[in-house]
């Protein structure tokens, strides 16, 4: 059966209009191949593939459409040459860049499709793209996996769970001291190797002004010697700078796995419940040294004699110090052999001393790749459901029926079901995304003055008596204490794809958020918004007489009439979005 009548028996009529959407795939790896075929099989109109890495070897497993002749070349438009020969009508368009890159990807970019899915790999990415959509009210068909479990979530913009209503599981992490002191697990050396050793020596910042918080350690003494540590470090990657020969090694090696561990045995307190480092296991380490060279053994991945281990430290060592003097920016990647090796070397160096078992090179790789399996099966299923989910769009009419045929698809725990379905949830009230209402506000920035854009959001937006306009990162453009600005042009206080708050001085109405485009010539264009009417009564928070002290006013440097709203909060929470500016009290 051809594939348009089969399509056509499978959705009904209404899968024609398929062949009219225009969609964007943010993502060429392991669901993002499985989609991009799984969408021209439904003769989705356009697809535009985004994706910013290139091809590497071990993701050939399961990308499907990319082959060994392909490594180093763009995942997207590989993954689009590589179906020019099915039997397709979609036409394809491949992007190589990061979606973040707002010079590349303006929202006016984004704003061109009916639908997004996201087969993406990372929490920034996903945010970014849910608030994307929420800007440009456009569904998203998100979807990840992780080995065998994986999960899709159709996202209507402000009538379901978006990305950012549920906290993300925050990546593990281990106490300082435990790395930098008192390791007792393989996943410790390998993370002090990493994300300490590796990025003191070969990170591009200058890692003379780190500063060490004492807070971190249980032990003052502890703390100090730590400092030490950096500061010589810092010293020893001025000598790979500027010399590099191989008397590096020795160098590095007696500093890192002698000299510092001394300097650790010498605090006692750390002693007293754990067993010391020895250096037992390394003592004939100079016997090793004698012959280095920058190949590596053959038989280096194994890492089961003290010369492997050895070996492949200076050899890695060397090769990266002959990267680094080329002014290479060199960054961990477990594809990455050099910085593979020296981290696997390094960390089972420190094992050795502190009698922790060591790990062979594929160990390493799944510890510091943070890597669990990718599996092509639970891929390619997500990538169906994502997929299927998506035909709600064309079947029924407006948003609100979608979601109530759409579901949330994810993999089960019972081993008679593969997989499960729940209902789209409401959106959580509080979540710092999608619980402010946002839209496009398009703008002469040049010929417009504030006091115009003042008025205009009153008269579009019903506001009672006043409003006051922010920006998201806290600058104060104007309020009715605030009117000194309101006949300056608005190039003076902000830029095309400026992000806006604007707030009703009567407290009757929600905060809203407008991402500027600055259009030349073009009049104030005002999204349609529905602004809910605001959930906190203004009463509730009269008798907080501390209201303010957590903002302070500052002069802002290139415009010292703007008054600046510096926030003392301190939220550091990397998984969950900054919390709304609505939280705080203007
Ligand atoms: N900011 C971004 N812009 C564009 N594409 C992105 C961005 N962040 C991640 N991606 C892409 O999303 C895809 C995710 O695919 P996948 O989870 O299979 O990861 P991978 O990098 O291909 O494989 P692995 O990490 O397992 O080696 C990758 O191709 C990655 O390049
Ligand atoms: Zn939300």
């Amino acid at each position: 059966m051809a594939v348009d009548s089969y399509i056509k028996k499978m959705f009904g009529e209404k899968s024609s209009q398929f062949a009219d959407a225009k969609v964007l795939l943010v993502g060429a790896g392991g669901i993002g191949c499985e989609l991009l075929k799984d969408l021209i099989m439904m003769n989705i109109g356009e697809i535009h593939v985004l994706d910013l890495d290139t091809i590497d070897l071990s993701n050939l497993n399961r990308q499907f459409l990319f082959r060994h002749k392909d490594i180093k070349q763009s995942k997207s438009k590989t993954a689009i040459a590589a179906v020019e020969f099915f039997n397709y009508k979609s036409k394809l368009y491949a992007y190589h860049g990061s979606v973040l890159d707002t010079n590349l990807f303006p929202l006016s970019f984004f704003k061109q499709f009916n639908i997004i899915y996201n087969a993406l790999d990372n929490l920034e990415a996903r945010f970014y793209m849910n608030r994307m959509c929420l800007y440009l009210n456009i569904p998203l068909y998100e979807s990840g996996t992780t080995g065998l479990k994986g999960q899709v979530q159709p996202i209507y913009p402000y009538l379901t769970e978006c990305f950012s209503c549920v906290p993300k599981e925050t990546p593990k992490t281990f106490p300082v001291c435990t790395i930098r002191s008192t390791p007792s697990k393989p996943v410790h050396c390998i993370t002090w190797a990493k994300d300490f050793l590796f990025s003191q020596l070969f990170s591009n910042e200058d890692t003379n002004t780190q500063e060490i918080d004492a807070s971190e350690f249980t032990n003052e003494e502890e703390a100090e010697a730590s400092k030490k540590e950096v500061n010589e470090l810092a010293d020893l990657k001025k000598i790979i700078a500027n010399e590099g020969d191989n008397e590096i090694v020795i160098k590095i090696f007696e500093k890192i796995f002698i000299a510092d561990i001394e300097r650790l045995l010498k605090i006692e307190e750390l002693w007293k419940s754990r067993e010391k480092p020895s250096f037992e296991q390394i003592k004939d380490y100079d016997h090793f040294f004698k012959d280095i060279n920058k190949e590596y053994l053959t038989t280096c991945k194994d890492q089961s004699t003290l010369e492997e281990i050895l070996k492949t430290f200076a050899s890695s060592l060397l090769r990266l110090t002959d990267r680094f003097k080329n002014n290479e920016n060199i960054e961990f990647d477990k594809d990455d052999e050099d910085t593979l090796f020296f981290v696997m070397s390094a960390s089972n160096i420190r094992s050795l001393i502190f009698n922790i078992p060591t790990k062979n090179e594929f160990d390493v790789k799944q510890i510091a790749g943070n890597i669990i399996p990718a599996v092509a099966t639970t891929n390619a299923i997500m990538a169906g459901f994502s997929a299927l989910s998506s035909v709600n769009y064309f079947l029924e009419n407006d948003n609100i029926n979608r979601v109530v045929k759409s579901k949330m698809v994810f993999d089960s725990s019972s081993t008679d079901k593969v997989v499960n379905s729940s209902k789209l949830i409401k959106p959580n009230p509080s979540c710092s995304a999608c619980s402010i209402v946002k839209g496009i506000i398009t703008i002469d920035l040049s010929s417009t003055t504030l006091g115009q854009l003042r008025d205009k959001l009153i008269e579009k937006y019903n506001y009672g008596d006043d409003v006051e306009i922010m920006t998201l990162d806290s600058r104060l453009l104007y309020d009715f204490d605030l009117e000194d600005n309101l006949e300056e042009k608005l190039t003076n206080f902000i830029n095309d794809q400026t992000v806006l708050l604007i707030n009703d001085s009567d407290e009757k109405f929600d905060l809203i958020e407008l991402y500027v485009l600055n259009s030349q010539n073009s009049e104030i264009i005002l999204p349609e918004l529905n602004i809910p009417l605001k959930k906190i009564k203004p009463s509730e928070n009269e008798n907080d007489e501390n209201d303010d002290d957590d903002k302070l006013l500052v002069d802002n440097e290139e415009n010292n009439d703007i008054k600046v709203t510096v926030s003392l909060d301190d939220d550091d929470d990397l998984v969950e979005e900054q919390p709304p500016m609505k939280k705080r009290k203007f």
